[in-house]
Protein backbone atom coordinates (compact mmCIF):
# COMPACT_ATOMS: atom_id res chain seq x y z
CA UNK A 1 0.00 0.00 0.00
CA UNK A 2 1.14 3.41 -0.71
CA UNK A 3 -0.51 6.41 -1.02
CA UNK A 4 1.03 9.84 -2.45
CA UNK A 5 -1.01 12.89 -3.17
CA UNK A 6 1.40 15.05 -5.90
CA UNK A 7 0.91 18.90 -6.26
CA UNK A 8 -2.61 18.50 -4.79
CA UNK A 9 -4.64 21.94 -4.97
CA UNK A 10 -8.15 22.91 -4.04
CA UNK A 11 -10.12 26.15 -4.45
CA UNK A 12 -14.03 26.59 -4.27
CA UNK A 13 -16.19 28.95 -6.20
CA UNK A 14 -17.60 31.41 -3.60
CA UNK A 15 -19.37 34.52 -3.95
CA UNK A 16 -16.51 36.98 -3.90
CA UNK A 17 -14.89 34.44 -6.49
CA UNK A 18 -12.34 31.58 -5.66
CA UNK A 19 -11.64 30.25 -2.30
CA UNK A 20 -8.20 28.61 -2.55
CA UNK A 21 -8.29 25.91 0.55
CA UNK A 22 -5.30 23.44 -0.33
CA UNK A 23 -2.37 24.52 -1.97
CA UNK A 24 0.67 21.93 -3.25
CA UNK A 25 -0.25 19.07 -0.51
CA UNK A 26 2.37 16.59 -0.89
CA UNK A 27 2.22 13.68 1.44
CA UNK A 28 2.39 10.03 1.59
CA UNK A 29 1.32 7.12 3.70
CA UNK A 30 3.07 3.74 3.46
CA UNK A 31 2.01 0.25 4.73
CA UNK A 32 1.05 -0.19 8.36
CA UNK A 33 1.98 3.56 8.87
CA UNK A 34 -0.59 5.61 11.53
CA UNK A 35 -0.25 9.09 9.95
CA UNK A 36 -1.83 12.00 11.07
CA UNK A 37 -2.66 15.73 9.82
CA UNK A 38 -3.16 17.93 12.22
CA UNK A 39 -4.33 21.57 11.32
CA UNK A 40 -6.26 24.92 12.77
CA UNK A 41 -9.77 25.14 12.09
CA UNK A 42 -10.36 26.34 8.32
CA UNK A 43 -7.24 24.83 7.04
CA UNK A 44 -8.64 22.63 4.94
CA UNK A 45 -8.22 19.08 6.81
CA UNK A 46 -11.82 17.54 5.56
CA UNK A 47 -11.39 18.61 2.47
CA UNK A 48 -8.01 17.11 1.93
CA UNK A 49 -10.01 13.80 3.36
CA UNK A 50 -12.56 14.13 1.27
CA UNK A 51 -10.19 13.98 -1.87
CA UNK A 52 -8.41 11.32 -0.49
CA UNK A 53 -11.84 9.29 -0.31
CA UNK A 54 -12.31 10.35 -3.99
CA UNK A 55 -15.96 12.20 -2.22
CA UNK A 56 -14.76 15.62 -4.35
CA UNK A 57 -12.30 16.19 -6.75
CA UNK A 58 -8.98 17.93 -7.02
CA UNK A 59 -8.86 21.47 -8.64
CA UNK A 60 -5.67 20.17 -10.08
CA UNK A 61 -2.89 18.14 -8.99
CA UNK A 62 -3.31 13.98 -8.34
CA UNK A 63 -4.04 11.10 -5.74
CA UNK A 64 -2.67 7.43 -6.31
CA UNK A 65 -3.20 4.79 -4.28
CA UNK A 66 -0.42 1.85 -5.44
CA UNK A 67 0.06 3.88 -8.19
CA UNK A 68 -3.92 4.20 -9.48
CA UNK A 69 -5.25 7.48 -9.66
CA UNK A 70 -8.23 8.15 -7.39
CA UNK A 71 -11.17 9.39 -9.77
CA UNK A 72 -13.70 8.09 -7.15
CA UNK A 73 -14.65 6.63 -3.93
CA UNK A 74 -13.55 2.87 -3.65
CA UNK A 75 -13.19 -0.34 -1.65
CA UNK A 76 -10.05 0.37 -1.08
CA UNK A 77 -10.18 3.28 1.22
CA UNK A 78 -12.20 3.12 3.80
CA UNK A 79 -13.61 6.24 5.76
CA UNK A 80 -14.75 6.88 9.12
CA UNK A 81 -16.71 10.37 9.94
CA UNK A 82 -17.10 12.41 13.44
CA UNK A 83 -20.50 12.46 13.41
CA UNK A 84 -21.68 8.83 13.57
CA UNK A 85 -23.58 7.98 10.86
CA UNK A 86 -24.51 4.23 11.58
CA UNK A 87 -28.29 3.43 10.34
CA UNK A 88 -30.22 3.66 12.81
CA UNK A 89 -32.98 0.96 11.99
CA UNK A 90 -30.66 -1.42 11.47
CA UNK A 91 -29.01 -3.61 14.00
CA UNK A 92 -25.24 -3.38 14.64
CA UNK A 93 -24.32 -6.34 12.86
CA UNK A 94 -26.51 -5.38 10.01
CA UNK A 95 -24.94 -2.28 9.71
CA UNK A 96 -21.15 -3.94 9.27
CA UNK A 97 -22.63 -6.23 6.73
CA UNK A 98 -24.15 -3.32 4.76
CA UNK A 99 -20.83 -2.58 2.91
CA UNK A 100 -20.37 -6.51 2.12
CA UNK A 101 -24.03 -6.50 0.60
CA UNK A 102 -23.36 -3.77 -1.44
CA UNK A 103 -19.96 -6.03 -2.73
CA UNK A 104 -22.37 -8.96 -2.86
CA UNK A 105 -20.53 -11.38 -1.25
CA UNK A 106 -22.28 -14.63 -0.36
CA UNK A 107 -23.93 -14.57 2.90
CA UNK A 108 -21.79 -16.99 4.63
CA UNK A 109 -18.59 -14.95 4.19
CA UNK A 110 -20.91 -11.69 4.98
CA UNK A 111 -21.51 -13.85 8.85
CA UNK A 112 -17.70 -14.39 9.40
CA UNK A 113 -16.62 -11.34 8.65
CA UNK A 114 -18.99 -9.20 10.66
CA UNK A 115 -18.30 -11.66 13.46
CA UNK A 116 -14.60 -11.26 13.36
CA UNK A 117 -15.13 -7.37 12.87
CA UNK A 118 -17.47 -7.40 15.96
CA UNK A 119 -14.88 -9.39 17.60
CA UNK A 120 -12.12 -6.57 16.88
CA UNK A 121 -13.78 -3.91 18.17
CA UNK A 122 -15.05 -5.89 21.39
CA UNK A 123 -18.72 -5.41 20.15
CA UNK A 124 -19.91 -9.15 19.76
CA UNK A 125 -22.33 -8.74 22.30
CA UNK A 126 -24.03 -5.84 20.54
CA UNK A 127 -24.48 -7.56 17.12
CA UNK A 128 -28.62 -7.37 17.60
CA UNK A 129 -28.57 -4.10 19.59
CA UNK A 130 -29.61 -0.79 17.49
CA UNK A 131 -27.28 1.93 17.19
CA UNK A 132 -29.52 3.96 19.69
CA UNK A 133 -28.62 1.50 22.13
CA UNK A 134 -24.91 2.20 22.32
CA UNK A 135 -23.11 4.76 24.23
CA UNK A 136 -21.40 7.34 21.52
CA UNK A 137 -17.91 5.74 21.84
CA UNK A 138 -19.59 1.87 20.98
CA UNK A 139 -21.17 3.65 17.78
CA UNK A 140 -18.16 4.86 16.73
CA UNK A 141 -16.63 1.45 17.31
CA UNK A 142 -19.23 0.02 14.86
CA UNK A 143 -18.62 2.60 12.09
CA UNK A 144 -14.83 1.47 12.92
CA UNK A 145 -15.71 -2.51 12.35
CA UNK A 146 -18.05 -1.50 9.18
CA UNK A 147 -15.15 0.38 7.59
CA UNK A 148 -12.72 -2.43 8.52
CA UNK A 149 -14.91 -5.04 7.42
CA UNK A 150 -14.81 -4.26 3.87
CA UNK A 151 -11.03 -4.67 4.50
CA UNK A 152 -9.66 -1.58 2.90
CA UNK A 153 -5.91 -1.08 1.89
CA UNK A 154 -6.66 1.83 4.52
CA UNK A 155 -8.56 3.68 6.60
CA UNK A 156 -9.74 7.49 6.37
CA UNK A 157 -10.60 9.18 9.66
CA UNK A 158 -11.90 12.67 9.84
CA UNK A 159 -11.92 13.78 13.93
CA UNK A 160 -13.43 10.12 14.54
CA UNK A 161 -13.59 10.98 18.56
CA UNK A 162 -14.58 14.89 17.83
CA UNK A 163 -18.07 14.02 19.37
CA UNK A 164 -17.08 12.55 23.11
CA UNK A 165 -16.09 13.56 26.07
CA UNK A 166 -13.13 13.90 27.16
CA UNK A 167 -13.01 10.14 29.01
CA UNK A 168 -14.79 8.18 26.19
CA UNK A 169 -12.19 10.09 23.42
CA UNK A 170 -9.28 8.80 25.85
CA UNK A 171 -10.93 5.48 26.18
CA UNK A 172 -11.10 5.71 22.32
CA UNK A 173 -7.80 6.42 21.12
CA UNK A 174 -6.01 3.59 23.39
CA UNK A 175 -8.33 1.50 21.65
CA UNK A 176 -7.76 2.67 17.99
CA UNK A 177 -4.04 2.15 19.40
CA UNK A 178 -4.46 -1.03 20.04
CA UNK A 179 -6.38 -2.23 17.29
CA UNK A 180 -3.75 -0.56 14.69
CA UNK A 181 -1.03 -2.71 16.41
CA UNK A 182 -3.61 -6.26 16.19
CA UNK A 183 -4.69 -5.59 12.53
CA UNK A 184 -1.58 -4.18 11.10
CA UNK A 185 -4.38 -1.41 9.57
CA UNK A 186 -2.94 1.45 7.61
CA UNK A 187 -4.73 4.76 8.96
CA UNK A 188 -4.92 8.55 7.83
CA UNK A 189 -6.18 10.66 10.29
CA UNK A 190 -6.95 14.10 10.86
CA UNK A 191 -7.46 15.74 13.97
CA UNK A 192 -7.22 19.87 15.26
CA UNK A 193 -5.95 18.01 18.68
CA UNK A 194 -2.58 18.09 18.47
CA UNK A 195 -2.52 15.24 21.58
CA UNK A 196 -4.54 13.16 20.06
CA UNK A 197 -2.16 13.28 16.94
CA UNK A 198 1.36 12.72 18.78
CA UNK A 199 -0.54 9.77 21.28
CA UNK A 200 -1.83 8.26 17.93
CA UNK A 201 0.81 8.41 14.81
CA UNK A 202 4.36 7.44 13.90
CA UNK A 203 4.39 10.68 11.95
CA UNK A 204 2.30 13.96 11.46
CA UNK A 205 1.58 16.58 8.87
CA UNK A 206 1.25 20.01 9.88
CA UNK A 207 -1.00 22.24 7.75
CA UNK A 208 -0.61 26.34 7.78
CA UNK A 209 -3.63 27.99 7.95
CA UNK A 210 -5.74 28.34 5.18
CA UNK A 211 -4.90 27.88 2.11
CA UNK A 212 -3.32 24.41 3.92
CA UNK A 213 -0.11 23.95 2.63
CA UNK A 214 2.10 21.45 4.71
CA UNK A 215 4.12 23.79 7.21
CA UNK A 216 6.54 20.47 8.62
CA UNK A 217 6.54 16.85 8.50
CA UNK A 218 7.35 15.22 12.58
CA UNK A 219 8.23 11.94 13.36
CA UNK A 220 6.98 10.59 16.73
CA UNK A 221 9.78 8.77 17.48
CA UNK A 222 7.39 7.47 20.80
CA UNK A 223 7.61 4.10 21.81
CA UNK A 224 4.93 1.47 19.46
CA UNK A 225 3.71 0.36 22.94
CA UNK A 226 1.54 3.74 24.33
CA UNK A 227 -0.71 4.32 27.36
CA UNK A 228 -1.79 7.54 28.64
CA UNK A 229 1.08 8.42 31.04
CA UNK A 230 3.04 9.08 28.02
CA UNK A 231 1.35 12.32 27.94
CA UNK A 232 3.40 13.59 31.01
CA UNK A 233 6.91 12.91 29.50
CA UNK A 234 8.89 15.23 28.31
CA UNK A 235 9.53 14.12 24.64
CA UNK A 236 5.78 13.95 23.82
CA UNK A 237 5.21 17.95 25.73
CA UNK A 238 8.38 18.85 23.35
CA UNK A 239 6.71 17.20 20.72
CA UNK A 240 4.01 19.24 21.57
CA UNK A 241 5.49 22.49 22.20
CA UNK A 242 7.22 22.60 18.49
CA UNK A 243 3.68 21.94 16.88
CA UNK A 244 1.72 24.36 19.01
CA UNK A 245 4.34 26.47 17.96
CA UNK A 246 4.05 26.27 14.31
CA UNK A 247 0.52 26.53 14.67
CA UNK A 248 0.38 29.28 16.80
CA UNK A 249 3.37 31.30 14.37
CA UNK A 250 1.23 30.69 11.19
CA UNK A 251 -2.29 31.77 12.15
CA UNK A 252 -1.12 35.23 13.30
CA UNK A 253 0.92 35.79 10.59
CA UNK A 254 -2.09 34.65 8.33
CA UNK A 255 -5.36 35.74 9.67
CA UNK A 256 -8.35 33.61 8.24
CA UNK A 257 -10.52 36.53 6.90
CA UNK A 258 -14.19 35.00 6.45
N1 LIG B 1 -18.08 23.01 -0.72
C1 LIG B 1 -17.50 24.12 -0.29
N2 LIG B 1 -17.75 25.32 -0.86
C2 LIG B 1 -17.14 26.44 -0.43
N3 LIG B 1 -16.26 26.49 0.58
C3 LIG B 1 -15.97 25.33 1.20
C4 LIG B 1 -16.58 24.09 0.80
N4 LIG B 1 -16.08 23.11 1.60
C5 LIG B 1 -15.22 23.69 2.45
N5 LIG B 1 -15.15 25.03 2.21
C6 LIG B 1 -14.30 26.00 2.91
O1 LIG B 1 -12.98 25.50 2.92
C7 LIG B 1 -12.32 25.86 4.13
C8 LIG B 1 -11.73 24.60 4.73
O2 LIG B 1 -12.77 23.74 5.20
P1 LIG B 1 -12.48 22.34 5.88
O3 LIG B 1 -13.78 21.84 6.41
O4 LIG B 1 -11.76 21.47 4.94
O5 LIG B 1 -11.50 22.75 7.07
P2 LIG B 1 -11.07 21.95 8.37
O6 LIG B 1 -9.61 22.19 8.53
O7 LIG B 1 -11.52 20.54 8.27
O8 LIG B 1 -11.85 22.73 9.49
P3 LIG B 1 -12.45 22.21 10.90
O9 LIG B 1 -11.30 21.74 11.72
O10 LIG B 1 -13.09 23.44 11.44
O11 LIG B 1 -13.43 21.10 10.56
C9 LIG B 1 -13.35 26.54 5.00
O12 LIG B 1 -13.14 27.93 4.91
C10 LIG B 1 -14.66 26.15 4.37
O13 LIG B 1 -15.62 27.17 4.54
Amino acid sequence: MHLETIHLYKSFAVRQGQLSVLEDINLHVEAGEFVCVVGASGSGKSTLLRLVAGLDTPTSGLITVDGLRVIGPGNDRGMVFQRYTLYPWMTVAENVAFGLKLQKLPKSERQQRVAYYLEVVGLTNFARALPRELSGGMQQRVAIARSLACQPKILLMDEPFGALDVQTKETMQEFLLDLWRRTGTTILMITHDVEEAIFLSQRIYVLTARPGSVQREVFINLPAERTYTIKRQALFQDYRDEIMDLLREKSALDPVID
